[in-house]
Formats: structure tokens, sequence, C-alpha cells
């Protein structure tokens, strides 16, 4: 029998305006009891319009839960020297408690290195050797990168126990699959990492029950590929013209394709986009509140 069932979309742009909020109570209570106002810096090197919405929109929320923002827009052509030393001046200055590089960085920059230049205590990304190490041991008092966080939230939200279950995350990147990949399995999920060199992906995806896809690959994930009853988590933002010449936002899932197979699924936009920020926020937070 091939009866369909009632897909329900995972609200996160609801989600995280309720996060938000509670984010900026912390803030103002922190300020009243420490004279501690969190500081967030951004660094962008070069123009990818993407990249802007992103750092725009995390300005301006960091301004909204009272948080001051240190916005560092580098031209394109920023040598690997001059970044490092930012990052230098970053982690020396007390009133900044939060360092975030917007990734990916230009090519002709080496990424790790200036990643892992970060003071451990002001990765608010979670990248670091350390922190990434953190998780990896189970610990719970690292930075957890910010989008797997959100996912994992959403998660929780939607199903209360995640013991067990099968989870395939799609994508094995430092920043999105492998932490998501640990921190379901610290959830005690049986967890699947599908990447770019997998030879069975879509068999894999059919007997997942929590499905994540991250791969930057537009709608690669099809109906058919989606056990009943899956939770879809879809993370890609892939932006395309319509034939109307409209640009439009589609994540890693073929999104109408699942209804009436998944239970629930994030849409894209309203998905785990507007969560992510949250979660920067609130390791900025914590990040200030450690340093206390
Ligand atoms: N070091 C680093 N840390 C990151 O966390 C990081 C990064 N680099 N590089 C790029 C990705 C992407 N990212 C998003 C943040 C917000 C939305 C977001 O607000 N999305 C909205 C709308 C987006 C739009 O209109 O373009 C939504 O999905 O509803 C999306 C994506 C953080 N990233």
């Amino acid at each position: 029998m091939n009866t369909s069932i009632e897909t329900q979309l995972i609200d996160g742009k609801a989600f995280a305006e309720k996060m938000t909020k509670e984010v900026a109570a912390q803030v103002a209570e922190l300020q009243q009891t420490t004279g501690v106002t969190p500081g967030l810096a951004v660094i962008l090197v070069g123009n990818d319009p993407a990249s802007e919405v992103y750092v725009r929109n995390k300005t301006k929320q960091t301004h909204k839960v009272g948080m001051r923002s240190f916005m560092h827009l580098l031209p394109e052509t920023t040598t690997q020297q001059e970044l490092l030393t930012l990052i230098q001046r970053l982690n020396n200055d007390p009133d900044i408690h939060g360092i975030l590089v917007q990734l990916p960085l230009p090519k002709h920059l080496d990424s790790d290195p200036i990643i892992q230049a970060i003071l451990p205590e002001k990765d608010v990304d979670g990248l670091t050797a350390y922190n990434a190490g953190k998780l990896t041991l189970g610990h719970t008092d690292g930075f957890i990168p910010c989008t797997p966080l959100g996912c994992l939230l959403l998660l929780q939200q939607e199903l209360s126990n995640l013991r067990g279950l099968n989870a395939l995350v799609i994508g094995a990147s430092n920043l999105m699959g492998k932490p998501m990949a640990q921190l379901l399995l610290n959830q005690g999920c049986t967890v699947t990492i599908a990447h770019i060199d997998t030879r069975n992906t879509e068999e894999l995806a059919r007997q997942a029950d929590i499905l994540i896809v991250a791969t930057g690959c537009k709608e690669l994930v099809k109906g058919s590929w989606v056990k009943k009853g899956a939770v879809i988590i879809d993370v890609g933002i892939n932006r395309i013209t319509t034939e109307e010449n409209k640009v439009k936002l589609v994540g890693d899932v073929a999104f109408h394709e699942t209804l009436g197979i998944a239970s629930k699924i994030t849409p894209v936009p309203g998905g785990v986009g507007p969560v992510t920020i949250s979660c920067l926020l609130y390791n900025a937070l914590s990040a200030a509140k450690k340093k206390k």
C-alpha cells in the first residue's frame, strides 16, 4: 500500500525568534550583573554576494540582542599574514568575546591556519582543533558549530528522543557534516555519513529515520530517496532563477517531492538558516559569560 502521510513543516524562523529573545534577555542580565556587553567580531574577505547577505543579517541580529558587533570587511586581495595579524589583534582585545571568519575564504588564502589562530575561548564557530576535539570526546563545555547545533535543536524539538534512530548526514564538511554526525552520535543515533565518493547514497537515504543534507547541490535528494515518515533537515541554500526570471532559494532536497512521504521537513528559506544565526548569538553570549 502506498498511502501518503501529512508532512509537517518545521518552522525554523519561529524557533529562531524564541531563541533570540532568550539570548537578548540573558545579554541584558549579564550587563546588569557584571557590566559586560558581549562583543562579536565577524571577518568577511572579498565580495561574495551570498556571504554579504549572511554577514549583514548577522550584524543586524547581533545588535538586536544588545551585543556589540565588530565587522571587518576586507578586500579580496588581503594576504594570509594580514588576516593572521588581524586575528591576533582580536584575540588580544578584551571587548571581543567571539570571532567568526566567514567561510569560504578566497582561494589564495589557506583557511585552516587562519581558523586555528583563533583563541579556542573566542572560537564561537567551534572550528578550532580544541573545540572540535571537545565535541568528539563528548565534552559539553566547548563551542559547537552554529549550523549543526541549530539542526540538533530543531530535531530535539520535533523528536523528544533520538536514541537508536538511523541518521544519514549527506556532506562531510568540517563546518557542518562532521560536527553534525558527532552530535547525533552523542545523542545515541546510528550515524552514517555520505559524501562525494559514496556509491550508494540513495540506498542509505532510504533507511534513514533522520536525513540531514548539506551538500551545496540543489535538490539533490529526490522524493524516491526518502523513507516514509523520515524527518528531513535541509541545510542547503541555493539561488536559482525561475522561468519568470525571479531569483528563488531552494534547498538540497527536492522539497515538493518529499511532501506526503516525510513526516517533517525544514523549508528553505525559513528553516535552518535563521536558527544558525540564533546559535551564533548563543555561542557569543556563552563566550562572554565564561570570561566573567
Ligand atoms: N564561518 C562560518 N560560519 C557560518 O555559520 C557560516 C559560514 N562561515 N559561511 C556561510 C554559512 C551560511 N550561513 C547562513 C547563515 C544564515 C542564513 C539565513 O539567515 N538564511 C535565511 C535567508 C537567507 C537568504 O535570504 O539568503 C533562511 O534560510 O531563511 C543562511 C546561511 C552561515 N554560514
